[in-house]
């Protein structure tokens, strides 16, 4: 089966990532997309993140209605910081039929360089890179990085979370079932949305 694996923070997900992994799903040809939530993000430092089992639950309301979608615990288990090539090795010794790809945002394809055994990595996945508004493609890596054309979304989970600190409606920005957890839960602060 070949896999795409997508690995994010999704504090919270948001449409940008359901349509670029559904995007990829039919236009890679691939059989399932596992959406990874990180434990801990390798790059990002923001005291506020919510926990690993609030964005677990929020991608796993995100993705219920699409049986092509499924979401791993792998990161969580591990705990720490999420290094995708740990991951990767992982996946790859306990799925050894499978053929993985990693999809990524072009924030993300211009940060390669900078990832943990990248010089390995690369050998052990290929990546699948869509642009993303406001970040250009690096030419760094391109053989072993699929370029897909992504029709361009300006969103962010960092947009959705100042809507709601604004208490700006974040419907259509997020599916209902997300939207109603985040009010629910209290993330983002006082708004949480509506
Ligand atoms: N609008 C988008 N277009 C293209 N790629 C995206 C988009 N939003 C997220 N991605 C990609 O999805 C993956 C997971 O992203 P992440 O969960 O960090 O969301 P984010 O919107 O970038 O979050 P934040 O605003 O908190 O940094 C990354 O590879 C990122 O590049
Ligand atoms: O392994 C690394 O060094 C590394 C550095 C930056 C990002 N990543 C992975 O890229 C994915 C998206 O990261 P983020 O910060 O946008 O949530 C997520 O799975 C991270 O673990 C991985």
């Amino acid at each position: 089966m070949k896999i795409g694996l997508f690995g994010g923070t999704f504090d919270p997900p948001h449409h940008g990532h359901m349509m670029l992994a559904e995007h990829i799903r039919v236009e890679c040809e691939l059989d399932q997309v596992w959406f990874i939530p990180v434990s801990t993000p390798p790059h990002k430092k923001r005291s506020d993140m919510s926990s690993v089992d609030e964005r677990f639950e929020l991608v796993t309301v995100a993705i219920r209605s699409n049986p092509h979608f499924h979401v791993s615990t792998i990161e969580r288990d591990r705990g720490g910081r999420s290094y995708t090539i740990d991951t990767v090795k992982q996946l790859k010794e306990e799925y050894p039929a499978h053929e993985f790809f990693f999809i990524i945002g072009g924030d993300m394809v211009e940060s390669l360089p900078t990832w943990a055994g990248i010089e390995e990595l690369v050998n052990l996945i290929t990546f699948i890179g869509v642009n993303r508004p406001g970040y250009s493609p690096s030419p760094v890596y391109k053989d072993h990085l699929i370029h897909i054309d992504f029709p361009p979304i300006d969103l962010s989970s960092t947009d959705i979370r100042q809507r709601v600190k604004e208490g700006k409606s974040i419907r259509y920005f997020v599916q209902d079932e997300v939207a109603e957890m985040i009010k629910e839960s209290r993330l983002y602060g006082e708004g949480s949305g509506t």
